[in-house]
């Protein structure tokens, strides 16, 4: 990492033949890789001078992409006072999962209530059956 950025000098390289991009605060330079993308050129391009990390963050990026995210590391960014905020996708990333996972027992607590009353009413039913004449 040898150079530092200004989110202004960053927006000025929004080409397809120069197009830097903030991720987690560093600078990459994704010109030698948009046509390669898998997710497709105009992605890059929408995301071009500016800061990338959500739109990066949101697609689920595999180990491998970020290997190659590496490999186009330019520098990092340098932030001034005006600068758009720094997008972190680690908040709702968090908040997420702990809210999911607080429903997710309380279903299989409520799934398990049902099928213990479910199963007390067949036995109750079979128990009336069996005492018929
Ligand atoms: C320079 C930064 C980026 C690199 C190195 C990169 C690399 C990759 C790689 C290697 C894949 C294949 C799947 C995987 O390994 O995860 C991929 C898929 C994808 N990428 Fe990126 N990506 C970058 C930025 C972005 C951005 C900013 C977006 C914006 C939304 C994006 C959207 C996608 C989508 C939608 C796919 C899925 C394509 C599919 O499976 O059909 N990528 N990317």
């Amino acid at each position: 990492m040898s150079k530092e950025y200004t989110y202004a000098e960053v927006s000025e390289h929004a080409t397809k033949k120069d197009l830097l991009m903030v991720i987690h605060d560093k600078v990459y330079d994704a010109a030698s890789f948009v046509d390669e993308h898998p997710g497709g050129e105009e992605v890059l391009l929408d995301v071009g001078g500016q800061d990338a990390t959500e739109a990066f963050e949101d697609v689920g990026h595999s180990d491998e992409a970020r290997e190659i995210l590496d490999g186009l590391l330019v520098g990092a960014l340098k932030r001034v006072a005006g600068d758009p905020s720094p997008k972190v996708a680690s908040p709702s990333a968090v908040s997420t999962p702990a809210s999911s996972t607080g429903m997710g027992v309380g279903l299989y607590a409520l799934i398990l209530f049902g099928g213990v009353a479910a199963y007390g009413a067949y036995n109750y039913l079979q128990t009336q059956q069996a005492t018929k004449p």
